[in-house]
């Protein structure tokens, strides 16, 4: 089977899909994973049952003949080419099929899902793998449009590292990353699944508690803060935190939050540092 190239530029960012891909699908530049799938299922259900799946970065086809399940996977698309395995004995007819499928439609989706990939990146910090600040202003805005919607609590908590200049003064930049990385994964383990984790920029970190109150808010809070003294690579630094907590008041306007929590953390800086203030 013929692999059509896709177009990429040097940072692997899908620009268009191919000629083919395009008749078939019917999408001039499709940019958005989601869309791609969709059209694909539609069209398969024209010829045999088929679904498709986003594994991670693969897309898997599926489909039944007779009492057999059988898939097709594509991995997310390295720069030369799309990877894909066939499992099962295949008729002529589906061979043919899917070899259509294939060189029409396998480019798109690695275009697409390379896409989904650079936005995904886009929305990350890369030292830690927290959502960035862009990230962040997204969750947040969406987050406020359901709390409105449901009457729903939500909290921001701010948290901002004490004394970590000096660890990159004295121990360089490495070990400041490390400092980071660390609390970064304390954050993550001691959040519900549900919680966002964020680095916003240098030391500056935060967490959106959705369905939360300030009372939750807090314990989440404590609680951090106590597995942050606890640690050992953070303690043998002299790394406090300091946190600032604001719950979302209705018709509140997301920068408005976000200069109460800061206000807050501003407080727990002014006494003393490595506590919590609520705003
Ligand atoms: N290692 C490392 N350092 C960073 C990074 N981004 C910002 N910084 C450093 O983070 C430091 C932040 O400075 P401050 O906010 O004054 O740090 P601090 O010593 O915790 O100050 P207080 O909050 O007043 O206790 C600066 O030295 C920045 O250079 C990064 O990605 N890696």
């Amino acid at each position: 089977m013929q692999l059509h190239p896709y177009t990429a530029n040097s940072k692997t960012l899908p620009l268009a899909i191919t000629p083919r891909a395009e008749d078939v699908i019917g999408l001039y530049q499709t940019l958005d994973p989601q869309q791609v799938l969709m059209r694909f299922a539609a069209l398969a259900k024209h010829c045999l049952p088929l679904a498709a799946i986003r594994v991670n970065d693969s897309v898997q086809l599926r489909w039944r003949s007779g009492n057999t399940e059988r898939y097709l996977t594509t991995d997310c698309p390295a720069v030369d080419g799309v990877h894909y395995s066939l499992k099962g004995p295949l008729s002529l007819w589906q061979e043919q099929l899917l070899g259509h499928w294939h060189d029409a439609l396998v480019p798109a989706l690695g275009n697409a899902l390379m896409h989904g990939k650079a936005l995904s990146q886009a929305r990350t910090d890369q030292l830690t793998g927290l959502g960035n600040r862009t990230a962040f202003a997204e969750e947040e805005t969406r987050l406020v449009a359901r709390a409105d919607r449901h009457q729903r609590p939500f909290c921001l908590l701010l948290l901002d590292l004490d004394n970590f200049k000096p660890v990159n003064d004295a121990y360089g930049h490495q070990r400041g990353d490390a400092v980071l990385y660390r609390v970064a994964q304390l954050m993550t383990s001691q959040a519900r699944i549900e919680d966002l984790c964020f680095r916003l920029g240098g030391d500056e970190f935060a967490l959106l508690l959705a369905d939360t109150d300030q009372d939750g808010g807090e314990k989440l809070a404590q609680r951090l803060l106590a597995s942050l003294k606890d640690n050992e690579f953070l303690a043998s630094h002299k790394i406090g935190v300091s946190m600032g907590l604001a719950q979302w008041q209705p018709g509140e306007h997301p920068r408005s939050l976000q200069a109460r929590a800061d206000l807050a953390l501003y407080q727990a800086k002014g006494a003393g540092r490595g506590c919590l203030r609520k705003g």
